[in-house]
């Protein structure tokens, strides 16, 4: 078992783009980490890259501060569980399940101990004796699990999207199962997915990838509170976060001159910032609709109101930007028009993508060299 750190990891596969962009990061040993990103954002090409399938263009994977880059898959003890099942259909799932152990000559009674045991853990133990090709595709992706979970060497183990070809209604219990034997057995777990829902309940702290960055790393809660890109305010959430273009105009913020009433604090930062890629973003959840205009509120035009069981979400269109409003299941909303507010203490600043907070942006200015 062992912490993986990347130290300014890159890879281009043609020499000109690149796949992954430079990397730093730690996955600290024992805990359960999603990496989530859209599709082409380089999720499996660090995976392999971790499990040594491929060798990076620059920088260096190291378990427990050991650089791995020169070690074959085998040597560096990485179970890796890909999308489709890889399992001998003519095997048992007992065989299965040990063969990784008779490869490493460990003697049978210890075999069928560790068997016995991980084939428990999975609700595998009534199966044990059929047939792999008989068994439906979530029991096929249990078992290739369960190859990387008996080896007690194993360094950590690698999910890349493993529910793929498992039933939807059997997603869950399997997110749940994993959950559970990472509790009960400590190893590393990095989960790849570009499902926030798989990666929530599975992961402790997520790591979004963006473009080959990863451009946040936190708890599923701090991605949502506090999105420090807005990729990451976009893709995290349901539907994600709003955003709005607007211009430094003297006092104010403002576009097609509606005015943005901001802190004083954060006209000073901006005014410091000297770009004019500013955006504010706020999340549906956080628009506080009322029945009159006020001196303080927005209008809209609606465009539809869905029903979704327990809320609403009410789009409409804002400024020419389609806006996302969460409201309650029995809430009324005025199909037409709507008026609201945008409570300060949820909206956040962007500039340049990244989010700015006043009172740390001296800090961040030292760690990123200024924004302009
Ligand atoms: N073998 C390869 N040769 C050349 N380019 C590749 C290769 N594999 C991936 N790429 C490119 O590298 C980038 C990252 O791809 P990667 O498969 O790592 O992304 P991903 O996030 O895992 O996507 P997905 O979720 O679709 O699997 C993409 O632009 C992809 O086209």
């Amino acid at each position: 078992m062992a912490s993986i750190t990347l130290r300014q990891l890159a890879h281009s596969y043609d020499g000109i783009n690149y796949a992954l962009q430079s990397l730093d990061h730690v996955w600290q040993q024992g805990g359960a980490y999603a990496l989530l990103g859209p599709s082409g954002c380089g999720k499996s090409t660090l995976l392999n890259i971790i499990s040594g399938l491929l060798e990076p263009s620059n920088g260096e994977v190291l378990f427990d501060d050991v650089c791995v880059n020169k070690l074959t898959p085998q040597q560096r003890n990485i179970a890796q569980v890909f999308q489709f099942p890889v399992v001998y259909d003519a095997m048992t799932v007992r065989e299965n399940l040990a063969f990784p152990l008779e490869n490493m000559r460990m003697d049978k009674p210890q075999i069928k101990r560790k068997v016995d045991q991980i084939a428990a853990l999975l609700d595998l133990t009534n199966n044990l004796d059929r047939k792999a090709k008989s068994l439906s595709a979530d029991d096929k992706q249990k078992i290739s699990m369960g190859r990387g979970l008996v080896r007690d060497d194993v360094s950590a183990i690698l999910f890349d999207e493993p529910l793929t070809v498992i039933d939807p209604h059997l997603k869950w219990k399997l997110r749940r199962k994993l959950k559970e034997i990472h509790e009960r057995l400590n190893i590393t777990m990095v989960y790849v997915t570009h499902d926030q829902l798989e990666a929530a309940t599975f992961a402790d702290e997520i790591a979004v990838m963006y473009q080959g960055k990863i451009v946040q790393f936190g708890t599923p809660q701090s991605l949502f509170d506090k999105p420090n890109h807005t990729f990451v305010g976009y893709f995290i959430g349901s539907p994600g976060m709003n955003f709005i273009a607007v211009n430094l105009k003297g006092e104010a913020l403002s576009q097609q001159n509606t005015r943005f009433s901001l802190k004083a604090s954060w006209l000073d930062t901006l005014a410091e910032c000297g770009s004019g890629n500013i955006k504010l973003g706020i999340r549906p959840e956080h628009i506080r609709i009322v029945e009159q205009p006020t001196d303080t509120s927005y209008s809209a035009e609606v465009e539809f109101i869905e029903q979704l069981g327990d809320h609403q979400i009410v789009t409409v269109q804002f400024m020419q930007q389609r806006w996302h409003i969460r409201i309650g299941e029995n809430q009324f909303c005025d199909p037409t028009q709507v008026h609201f507010e945008l409570p300060q203490t949820y909206l956040r600043l962007y500039v340049d993508e990244y989010l700015i907070e006043p009172e740390s942006l001296a800090a961040d200015k030292t760690r990123q060299g200024g924004y302009g």
